[in-house]
């Protein structure tokens, strides 16, 4: 379906002490099925705010979104939410902080083993079969998020929503996460939007880039095709021209084109130089971000 997630003149408009503050205005986008996008702007721009718009966890105050023609009036398992800090219950195995979703889901037409086959290859897409039957304090950072994806990944959702799925890990965890969503999503053929401060990141995993100027009344300043074959291969894209080009692109907008609003607390502008990074900044990049 071509436009399998539809935006249409998108606002949000909060009630705050001081009066109306206006987050996003006017915002337009439509989502193929199967595709991946990003999310990138700088800090408080309002890519949460969107993000929730789409998981149906606030409504918007203009405009209307819409998931396979239907209006989005609040959660749905059609569409599953990934946060940076996995919100994994502390008392429950990986196993059953999995499940617990899964029988919400598929509880009232499935049995039991069903549920569990559910649980078990979920954990298995994540490569965490093993860790079934551990709590969440006993396993590390990255294996906590894979619990998160597998819990998303179980009840199936059409639309994988992802909230800096992986910004708080550690950069090599990170690259090896980025690498298994790619994987999984490309076995899936989730259609997945996905907020990140980190350019490589969005490179990397994208379809196309949804870069969102400043706020307040933030809307989409570009959007840019990244084009790349899959799969994608992180060490060969390093000297990619197109890999390089793209880079430039996002890192120009976010830079020279929407200057850093918050300097001091922007971590777009960690994310652009983060040991993450798959490619070393060009001699312009490096220029730019000077600059910036
Ligand atoms: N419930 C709310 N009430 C009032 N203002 C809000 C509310 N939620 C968000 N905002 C404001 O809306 C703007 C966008 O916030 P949002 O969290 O969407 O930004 P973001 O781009 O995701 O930021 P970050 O990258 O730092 O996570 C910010 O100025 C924020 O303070």
């Amino acid at each position: 379906m071509k436009n399998f997630v539809r935006i249409e003149n998108v606002g949000q408009t909060f009630n705050t002490r001081k009066g109306p503050f206006v987050a996003l205005r006017d915002v337009n986008l439509n989502v193929a099925r199967g595709e991946f996008i990003s999310l990138i702007g700088h800090s408080g721009c309002g890519k949460s705010t969107l993000l929730n718009l789409v998981a149906g966890l606030a409504l918007p105050t203009a405009g209307a979104l819409l998931c396979e023609e239907r209006e989005i009036t609040g959660p749905g398992p059609d569409r599953a939410v990934v946060f940076q800090n996995h919100s994994l219950l502390p008392w429950m195995t990986c196993f059953q902080n999995v499940y617990l979703g899964v029988q919400r889901v598929f509880g009232a037409t499935e049995s039991k083993a069903q549920l569990a086959d559910r649980v078990l290859r979920a954990l298995d897409m994540v490569g965490l079969e093993h860790a079934r039957d551990k709590l969440p304090r006993e396993i590390s950072g990255g294996m906590k998020q894979r619990v998160g994806i597998a819990r998303a990944l179980a009840i199936e959702p059409k639309v994988l929503l992802m909230d800096e799925p992986f910004g708080a890990l550690d950069a090599l965890t990170r690259a090896h996460l980025q690498d298994e969503l790619s994987r999984i999503v490309a076995l899936t053929h989730s259609t997945t939007i996905m907020v990140t401060h980190d350019v490589d990141e969005a490179v990397l995993l994208s379809d196309r880039i949804v870069m969102l100027t400043n706020g307040p009344a933030a809307t989409i300043g570009d959007v840019l095709e990244v084009g790349l074959e899959r799969p994608r291969d992180r060490v060969k894209l390093a000297n990619d021209p197109r890999y390089q080009a793209c880079r430039a692109a996002v890192v120009d907008f976010l830079h020279r084109r929407y200057g850093n609003p918050n300097q001091g607390t922007e971590r777009a502008v960690e994310a652009a130089s983060s040991p993450a990074c798959v490619a070393e900044p060009s001699d312009d990049e490096r220029a730019l971000r000077q600059v910036a």
